[in-house]
């Protein structure tokens, strides 16, 4: 059940604290219960506290002045028949030892159930900020993805989330130690109110002092977020790329690279943990000093004088000894939490929506192409001073099979990308049957169109699951797609068969393997749009002859853009489209181009002297 609003949802935003973190805090909204039951539990466990020292100084007062006026609450029954005013002065005193001890068991089953509860909102929150982490991260343009660090992104959301979960529970801690503080100070306010006073005086001297400290801690806290960043990136650069830096023997680079961004962890772990270890012992020190001043004022002045009864005192110190510690406590809690403001802010950052580019979706549903993909005079740059594409216009009509000739880097894949909205355009349009792209709901164009790239991505599951992937289908599609991408053979050749891991924890793939699976991973989503990047590169001669035979099959009815190096791939190709440095420089039919003896006739020259030379 999800409520919009807190009752405390008020009072919370107008504080400094929920400014800094509300990208975290208000995920707490969508669990209300909990949050509510952990308050709720610790005011019950502070209130006991409470009445446990209520009892403790009506308990010492009988003691201290037996014959005395018994205590009262001034609630008639409880004074009569819990407290017992009529009954003797010993019966009084064990009726008091009683509530005393009921007290503080209900006081500890109140701070159980606290504490189970504040677990409870603190893994709620930590699932539903993974989650909205996803959702940020599904949701940015690729264009992010281009700028931004994977390693960093990747600490981000498991390093980072681990130290935010201990600053929740710092802040909880907090939190609860708070009532338990305010409770104490009514109690001392009621006792001796000048004391207290003098007490809050002193603690607030404290806390200023130690705050330049927490200061300190917090900036150090950064350092450790960004070395543990460049740290995580490195790790994983150096893994996803051992093969290269074993085939470049540049293992001694990547040692220093590693031990480097380590040493940094360290050394600005260690400065961060010396500025903490500094608050407890200096805590502690000040806050002994606070009490010593407090007792040798309460009984040079007070007690001398008369104006405080003994019993009085001796609660005053008892709650001021309890009190000492607890705000000690809360002191090196905020030092700590401090010490995680680098893994709050780094969170945030993620979460961040003013600051990313993002693809504005449509609503119109697309229900398949009817007449022509256009681009009409797109330009389009990854940043702003260079150009990719410049004035492209093109038309690629539905059912036919366009090919994309030019030579490497001419821009051919980023042209293709802005067909699936990885990116917009930066001048110019991109229309499906006359209407712009951005009108449509994304995920409807996607889902009619099947990418076989260069760099197919196998996940670490079977083969079944990578070939389905996402979809949910039936044994027989998934074995036609196979055999369609003439991956069949090989993968019945596989020690489980469709059953086989692939990826990280399974058989690694030969290249030619890999887009076999990734283009019976496209038949199976019997595209309308087919766009294939060099889909046939790495496949050797007669498998190449082969899967071109199924994608000519696959081709007929669907509306075909495809990439690729050798020309005789796309003799067939209804349309042929070359581009130099982002323009199109030719396009027609293969055999018309090639006998107006243009680019792609030099093309066809080059790559028939180079196969006559091998
Ligand atoms: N993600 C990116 N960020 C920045 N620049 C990029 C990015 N991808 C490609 N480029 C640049 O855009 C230009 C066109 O690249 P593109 O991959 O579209 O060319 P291509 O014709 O498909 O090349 P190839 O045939 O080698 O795949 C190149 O100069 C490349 O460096």
């Amino acid at each position: 059940m999800r409520y919009k609003f807190l009752p405390f949802m008020g009072l919370l935003k107008s504080t400094h604290f929920w400014q800094e973190n509300y990208l975290i805090l208000r995920e707490l909204q969508y669990f209300p219960t909990s949050v509510i039951l952990a308050i709720v539990f610790a005011l019950l466990a502070a209130a006991f506290e409470g009445f446990g020292i209520g009892f403790l100084l009506a308990f010492l007062q009988s003691l201290v002045e037996p014959s005395g006026t018994p205590f009262q609450t001034g609630v008639y029954w409880f004074d009569v028949w819990v407290l017992g005013i009529d009954t003797s002065e010993l019966s009084r005193l064990y009726r008091i030892s009683a509530l005393i001890l009921t007290a503080t068991w209900i006081r500890a089953v109140f701070n159980y159930l606290t504490q189970v509860y504040i677990e409870v909102v603190q893994s709620k929150l930590m699932a539903c900020l993974k989650k909205q982490i996803f959702e940020q991260l599904r949701s940015v343009s690729l264009k992010y993805f281009n700028s931004t660090n994977s390693g960093e992104l990747i600490n981000s959301i498991t390093g980072e989330i681990k130290s935010l979960k201990q600053a929740f529970s710092l802040v909880a801690f907090n939190i609860t130690k708070s009532l338990t503080l305010a409770v104490y100070a009514l109690i001392l306010f009621r006792i001796s109110w000048v004391l207290t006073v003098i007490a809050i005086l002193l603690f607030t001297l404290l806390a200023v002092g130690l705050s330049t400290l927490s200061k300190r801690v917090r900036e150090a806290s950064f350092a450790v977020s960004k070395a543990n960043g460049a740290f995580t990136a490195i790790a994983v650069e150096l893994i996803n790329g051992i093969r290269t830096v074993q085939a470049f023997a540049t293992q001694d680079f990547e040692r220093k690279r590693f031990y480097q961004a380590s040493d940094r962890v360290e050394k600005a772990t260690i400065a961060s943990v010396m500025g903490l270890a500094l608050v407890r012992p200096l805590a502690e020190g000040a806050a002994t000093t606070v009490l010593v001043l407090m007792i040798i004022v309460a009984i040079t002045i007070f007690v001398a004088n008369g104006t405080l009864e003994v019993a009085s005192l001796l609660t005053f110190l008892f709650v001021l000894f309890r009190l000492v510690p607890a705000i000690h406590e809360i002191n090196c809690n905020s030092a700590r939490l401090n010490s995680f403001r680098g893994a709050i802010e780094n969170i945030n950052q993620v979460l961040r929506t003013d600051d990313k580019p993002y693809l504005l979706n449509g609503t119109k549903q697309f229900s398949g192409l009817q007449k022509a993909i256009e681009f009409v005079s797109v330009d389009f740059g990854y940043d702003r001073d260079h150009l990719v594409l410049n004035n492209v216009t093109l038309t690629i009509k539905q059912g036919q099979t366009t090919a994309l000739v030019g030579a490497s880097g001419a821009g051919k894949s980023t042209l293709v990308d802005l067909i699936p909205r990885f990116y917009d355009p930066t001048q110019g349009n991109v229309f499906i049957d006359g209407v712009d792209l951005c009108k449509f709901d994304i995920n409807s164009v996607r889902r009619k169109m099947a990418v076989v790239s260069q760099d197919t991505f196998i996940f670490n599951t079977s083969v079944r699951n990578n070939i389905a992937y996402g979809l949910d289908t039936d044994e027989a599609a998934i074995w036609e797609a196979a055999k369609l991408a003439n991956a069949l053979e090989f993968i019945q050749q596989m020690p489980e068969g469709f059953d086989t891991q692939l990826g990280d924890r399974g058989v690694r793939l030969s290249g030619g393997q890999r887009q076999r699976i990734a283009i019976a991973r496209a038949l199976l989503r019997n595209p309308d749009i087919l766009i294939l990047d060099e889909a046939t590169s790495a496949l050797d001669s007669v498998s190449e002859h082969l899967i071109q035979e199924s994608l000519e099959k696959l081709a007929v009815g669907r509306t075909v853009i495809a990439i690729a190096h050798r020309l005789s791939t796309i003799i067939r190709a209804d349309k042929v489209v070359v581009i130099e440095q982002g323009r199109i420089v030719e396009q027609g039919g293969y055999q018309e181009l090639l006998e107006q003896r243009g680019k792609l006739w030099k093309y066809h020259q080059m790559q028939h002297e180079l196969a006559r030379a091998s």
